[in-house]
């Protein structure tokens, strides 16, 4: 297992070891003792989520308010997508702040996503499983976003505008000034 600080405070790329063989291969994709000596971190993961999404599908950005804050660690079960993710923690020294990621089928990497972070990610692959796990529960009325092209976080989503797909809803999120 590699894990590597990413410059955003909290927030962790993990490469679990990969065990290949003439039948496939084998991963421990969460290991929480492991996960506690490398990152430091005390993590109980309560909800697990998967989503499959087409070729640019963008979902996101999102985030769930106070005390249903979530921290997520994502990975790609099939196909590739680039995760991007956002301080939004006040006070942070990186508020405003992004950074984005590849992870895929063939690289294996993880993202762990602290408390604090608004979360997207837009598929680069003809389609994407994505499997992430959350330290809190999903609560509707708690969730917020910010809508992925503010011109205030300059994100590069890789994929031109005519080819992304974005529901109805995230295409109605608010700018990052006004959450
Ligand atoms: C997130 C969630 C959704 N749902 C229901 C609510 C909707 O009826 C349906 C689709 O939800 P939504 O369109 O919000 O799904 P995504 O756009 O993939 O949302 C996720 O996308 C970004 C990338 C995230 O990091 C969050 O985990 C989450 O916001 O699933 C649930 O029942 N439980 C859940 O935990």
């Amino acid at each position: 297992m590699i894990v590597e600080k990413t410059n955003l405070k909290g927030s962790f790329i993990i490469q679990p070891r990969v065990y290949n063989d003439e039948r496939g291969y084998f991963i421990e994709s969460f290991n929480q003792k492991d996960f506690k000596e490398y990152t430091g971190l005390d993590i109980s993961f309560v909800q697990d989520n998967e989503s499959k999404s087409l070729y640019g599908v963008l979902r996101g950005l999102h985030f769930q308010t106070g005390q249903h804050a979530q921290a997520k660690l994502i990975r790609a079960i099939k196909g590739r997508i680039m995760d991007v993710i956002v301080d939004i923690r006040q006070g942070s020294d990186t508020y405003g702040q992004h950074f984005s990621i590849e992870i895929s089928e063939e690289n294996k990497k993880q993202l762990f996503i602290p408390r604090g972070f608004a979360h997207g990610f837009v598929v680069l692959s003809e389609e994407a499983i994505i499997s992430y796990k959350c330290d809190n529960f999903y609560n509707k009325d708690s969730e917020r976003g910010i809508i992925y092209n503010d011109s205030s976080l300059d994100i590069d989503w890789k994929v031109s505008r005519q080819d992304l797909i974005i529901s109805s809803k995230d295409l109605s999120l608010p700018k990052f000034k006004n959450i």
